[in-house]
């Protein structure tokens, strides 16, 4: 039976540090508490699985409405893995796959609004908050501004990013998916490397459009989901008769029936 190392996982990284720090200063309890490691723990699950898992909802159902941008995506993955599994080295190649998940990040962010508290009263433009107020950014507001993306911002048009991030939009900091300053989100890089593999690897297998059943209702809670699920019809493209072996759509928009959500 394996025996666990310290610092080989996220627990284990967080108890080793904490543990340095209160050695550090001689044993006393400076470094963080039971009850915070075990509260960092769950942040990073909750904050690391729903928010990916939105992501790739979204782009599926987006790529389900617009099949040209599927047939691209999927001819790149081809072109860059062949017959082999997609690889961490190779992913960097991956533009139009990039580019499609970062207009989805814009038009569908995961994580849809961000709070922030006042520590003391601030000026923010015309405005004065006073301390002990909690701000709420809905990302939403900058991601859909004509003025920031132009009239065609509420339209999936990943084009827009064919020029990197910086070149989409002529206002710095417009694009916030993953929040920005010292609080950004800590997992991003994770995040599209995760959803990249994954789309790659589903792109290589399937095709798939959305079922009629789908009803577009895109709903907070925490992260943003589409309320009735993302009915898909997948078609398996390794089989050899490439039938259409899999799901039926589901006769209602509540049914769980190829939920990917
Ligand atoms: C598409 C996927 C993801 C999106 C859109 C996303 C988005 C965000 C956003 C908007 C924040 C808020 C930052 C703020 O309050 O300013 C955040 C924080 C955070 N995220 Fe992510 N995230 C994603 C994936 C992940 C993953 C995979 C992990 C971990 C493996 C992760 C770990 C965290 C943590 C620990 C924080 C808190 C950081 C702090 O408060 O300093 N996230 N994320």
């Amino acid at each position: 039976m394996g025996v666990a190392i310290p610092g080989n996982d996220l627990l284990g990284v967080l108890m080793e540090s904490n543990s340095r720090i209160n050695q550090d200063h001689g044993n006393k309890n400076v470094g963080m508490s039971v009850e915070d490691i075990i509260e960092e723990c769950k942040l990073f699950y909750i904050a690391g699985s729903e928010t990916t898992s939105s992501l790739l909802v979204w782009t599926m159902v987006l790529l389900g409405q617009h099949p040209k941008w599927q047939t691209q995506a999927r001819e790149e993955v081809n072109r860059v893995f062949g017959r082999a599994e997609p690889s961490y080295e190779d992913l960097n190649q991956l533009k139009i796959v990039t580019m499609i998940l970062q207009e989805v990040l814009r038009l569908y962010p995961p994580a849809p609004f961000i709070v922030r508290g006042s520590t003391e009263t601030v000026k923010l433009g015309n405005l004065t908050i006073p301390k002990g107020v909690h701000l709420t950014l809905l990302i939403g507001l900058l991601h859909y501004d004509p003025k920031i993306w132009g009239d065609d911002a509420k339209e999936f048009r990943p084009q827009r990013f064919s020029e990197g991030v910086s070149n989409a939009t002529n206002i710095q900091s417009s694009f916030v998916p993953f929040s920005a300053g010292p609080r950004v989100c800590i997992g991003q890089n994770f995040a599209m490397t995760e959803a990249k593999i994954a789309l790659a690897m589903i792109l290589k297998s399937f095709s798939f459009e959305l079922s009629p059943s789908y009803l577009h209702s895109p709903f907070s809670v925490v992260t943003l989901t589409p309320q009735f699920g993302a009915p898909l019809i997948l078609r398996n493209l390794e089989s050899k008769s490439n039938v259409d072996n899999c799901k039926q759509p589901s006769s209602s928009p509540g049914s769980t029936n190829n939920k990917l959500s």
